[in-house]
């Protein structure tokens, strides 16, 4: 994988961001971090390509993903091939700061935990945009994401600033657009297809951080 995060891309379809997701899980469910962060990617390109509202939160996405990147090509980068192989790793070594923040501040552990409790936001919005109809607004699908997930795990001033870009988010035809799959019944077919292995990758890490006492890192 590349040493740094490009975030330009032209040829943009989420088709193959989903697909990336796919590729994830191997077959004895354990996570490929390579491509949990090519999914990240794909995901914060898509983001950037509805405009600049979105950027503070695109620049600490890109951030996350390239801490990971970073472990994933660091002279440790064997133990960062799979989730798994990462929280043991960095458990086993005592990598990680458990309780409060100190010598650890981009662990594998702490930094991957920020993109997961994303995820869960991910899923939810896609499933909303699946079942919703012509009149759906996007900022309304978004923003009860958002508050049934991520919000609890965001201080007030992040909350309102995620907040305030959702209104910026253009109406759902154009976001069906921007997605580049098709006609609206082929992204809703797409997204149904796609649900399914994102929970599944979401599902895989969490009973991964729940087994590790690890949810709540700092
Ligand atoms: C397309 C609409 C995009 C809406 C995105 C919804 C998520 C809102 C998140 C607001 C995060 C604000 C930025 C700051 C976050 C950090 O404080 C916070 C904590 O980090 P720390 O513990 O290191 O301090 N960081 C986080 O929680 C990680 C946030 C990562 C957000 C990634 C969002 C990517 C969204 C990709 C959109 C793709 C949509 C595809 C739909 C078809």
């Amino acid at each position: 994988m590349a040493d740094s995060v490009a975030v330009e891309d032209p040829k943009f379809t989420l088709q193959e961001v989903l697909d990336t997701f796919k590729s994830c899980l191997s077959e004895n469910k354990e996570v490929f971090l390579e491509h949990y962060v090519a999914g990240w990617l794909g995901l914060v390109r898509f983001m950037n390509s509805l405009g600049s509202v979105f950027s503070f939160i695109a620049k600490d996405a890109v951030n996350k993903i390239q801490i990971l990147i970073n472990h994933l090509n660091g002279e440790n980068g064997a133990h960062y091939v799979t989730v798994q192989s990462m929280v043991k790793y960095e458990l086993d070594n005592q990598l990680v700061d458990l309780t409060k923040r100190g010598s650890f501040p981009e662990s594998g552990c702490r930094t991957l935990l920020r993109l997961h409790r994303a995820l869960r936001w991910l899923e939810l919005f896609l499933e909303r945009l699946r079942t919703s109809t012509e009149e759906s607004k996007t900022s309304v699908m978004c923003s009860e994401a958002y508050n049934e997930s991520l919000s609890q795990h965001h201080a007030w001033i992040i909350r309102k600033a995620a907040g305030t870009a959702f209104w910026a988010l253009p109406g759902r035809a154009t976001f069906f657009d921007v997605m580049n799959v098709g006609t609206p019944e082929q992204v809703v077919a797409m997204l149904g297809d796609a649900l399914p292995l994102i929970s599944e990758v979401y599902q895989v890490t969490e009973d991964l951080y729940v087994q590790n006492n690890i949810l709540d890192l700092p």
